[in-house]
């Protein structure tokens, strides 16, 4: 299929949440997306390498987070791509996966604040248009950014991060309704996020112990 629109939604995603799913799903319908990509980060570079779950793991949660939804898809190019990840290899990568087709970049307002110091910004502006959306706490802005590059969009707010997602678990507080059902059980079933040798609490009564 040709001239399709594709969203691409790149992140850690350490875990994905309700605010990722979210942003995707708006701009989708706003934007008459085709599909929207979710790229897992292989080696995000300005994170705390040691702090980052395995890309393995960020991948499969990413993977049945959006399962049940017929527009989105899973790529693995970043999590395959040796060296730190890059939004312009990013999009170089999947231009050739979608040759005939046009990119989306969706990115959280905090993202798009710094957009201009990611690597190679320039090459990245003329690969894909950038979807700006809103997030509970920052604000959305574009006039730093070159006219007509990047569009706007207010978004349903969820005043959830990963940090927080994975703060709670290490506290042994539920992070159901935060992210998606098998999210919780994926985290609860790998031991993500709790300190070392710690049990888990999947549910008030329920009780995995972590491998
Ligand atoms: N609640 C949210 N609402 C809108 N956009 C979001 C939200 N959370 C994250 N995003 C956007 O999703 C993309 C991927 O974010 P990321 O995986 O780093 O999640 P995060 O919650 O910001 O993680 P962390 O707390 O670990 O920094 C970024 O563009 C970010 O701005
Ligand atoms: O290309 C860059 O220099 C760059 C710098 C920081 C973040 N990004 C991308 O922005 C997306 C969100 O990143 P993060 O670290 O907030 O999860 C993800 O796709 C990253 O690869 C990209």
């Amino acid at each position: 299929m040709s001239g399709r629109r594709i969203g691409v939604m790149g992140g850690t995603f350490d875990p994905i949440h309700h605010g990722h799913l979210v942003a995707a799903s708006e701009a989708q319908v706003r934007f008459a997306l085709d599909e929207v990509v979710f790229v897992p980060t292989g080696q995000p570079y300005r994170k705390d390498s040691q702090s980052v779950s395995p890309a393995e793991d960020r991948y499969l949660m990413t993977v049945v987070a959006t399962a049940s939804n017929p527009r989105f898809t899973v790529s693995r190019v970043d999590v395959d791509r040796e060296g730190a990840t890059y939004t312009v290899d990013t999009l170089a990568d999947l231009a050739k996966i979608f040759p005939e087709d046009e990119l989306f970049f969706i990115t959280g307002a905090d993202a798009l604040e710094q957009i201009l110091s990611w690597h190679r910004a320039d090459d990245m502006f003329r690969l894909a248009h950038f979807v700006g959306v809103t997030r509970p706490g920052f604000e959305l802005v574009d006039d730093h950014l070159p006219r007509g590059s990047v569009s706007l969009l207010e978004v349903p707010a969820m005043a959830i991060s990963s940090t927080a997602c994975r703060e709670r678990v290490a506290a042994g507080e539920p992070v159901w309704y935060l992210v998606p059902d098998g999210v919780v059980q994926y985290i609860a079933k790998r031991g993500l996020y709790r300190p070392e040798g710690q049990g888990w609490v999947l549910g008030p009564t329920e009780h995995v112990a972590s491998e």
